[in-house]
């Protein structure tokens, strides 16, 4: 998906709001449990509940990960489906990868190429030749963490090397690598008042904003210190969304909590 129809799809549906997929069998309506697949089956009722107030949807890899060979059936399952019926949604592959330049390329075959997603969320500390395999895709979009929503973000990013902090450094430098117009970047909600900093930084850039919702972060602020002219950001919520409910109206009260936040965002917009 190009940024233009991303851009388009925020104006149509007056919604920024990234829902992200991070499914815990442990949380999820103990009835689904019966299902061939309850990852799918939880997704899938979440996606129809949701689609018409999101224009993103984030299933983290981890996620899936953690239940084997069934967990990432149902992540390949959920990315189908989501391509399949709301082909205008743009989709993320929350797996914080990055490695050296051939292993970097694997990584993104599997989540561009086998998996067909529109993004993929990659750690940029080994550096321009471990993301520019990333880049090299027409379309596909890569988003680098900056400066992330937990507090173990204090013990790297915002140190000062050189006189500046480690994620300006981050922001400044890969605006320099081969195809950057092909990168996003994730600054937590909980760091808001990083924004204003960041957008002298990277001003045009998509930003990825988790952490509403359930890790405390203020939308409103987000939007006054990073929002652009084209919006330029994506905001995150996760167990805020998909876990409304424990019961039979789970994806009913997903879509209430859904509705909320893109509320919210129409205001903004
Ligand atoms: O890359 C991310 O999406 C991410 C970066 C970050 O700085 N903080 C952060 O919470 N995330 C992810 O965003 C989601 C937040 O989930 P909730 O806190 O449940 O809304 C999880 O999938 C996190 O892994």
């Amino acid at each position: 998906m190009t940024t233009e129809q991303l851009i388009s799809e925020i104006h149509k549906k007056k919604s920024f709001l990234c829902i992200g997929l991070d499914v815990d069998l442990n949380k999820i309506p103990s009835f689904l449990l019966e299902k061939e697949d309850p990852i799918f089956e939880f997704n899938k009722a979440i996606i129809d509940a949701t689609h018409h107030l999101c224009v993103a949807y984030k299933p983290n890899t981890a996620f899936y990960e953690a239940y084997g060979i069934k967990g990432w059936k149902a992540l390949k399952r959920t990315i189908e489906y989501i391509n399949t019926n709301h082909p205008e949604i743009f989709t993320i592959a929350d797996a914080k990868r990055g490695d050296i330049g051939n292993t970097s390329t694997m990584y993104a075959k599997a989540f561009f190429k086998d998996l067909a997603f529109d993004s993929v969320t990659v750690a940029p500390y080994m550096g321009k030749d471990s993301v520019e395999p990333f880049l090299a895709f027409d379309n596909k979009h890569t988003i680098l963490l900056a400066l992330t929503s937990n507090k173990g973000a204090f013990d790297f990013q915002t140190k000062e090397v050189q006189n500046k902090e480690v994620y300006k450094q981050v922001l400044e430098t890969s605006k320099s690598w081969h195809n950057s117009e092909n990168l996003m970047y994730v600054v937590g909600a909980t760091k808001a008042e990083y924004l204003a900093d960041i957008r002298t930084i990277v001003p045009s850039s998509f930003l990825l904003v988790p952490g509403v919702g359930a890790q405390g972060g203020n939308l409103q602020d987000v939007c006054k210190y990073g929002m652009n002219d084209s919006v330029g950001l994506l905001i995150n919520s996760s167990r805020g969304i998909i876990y409304a409910s424990s019961g039979k109206d789970f994806a009913e009260a997903s879509a209430n909590k859904a509705l909320e936040l893109q509320q919210q965002m129409a205001k903004e917009l």
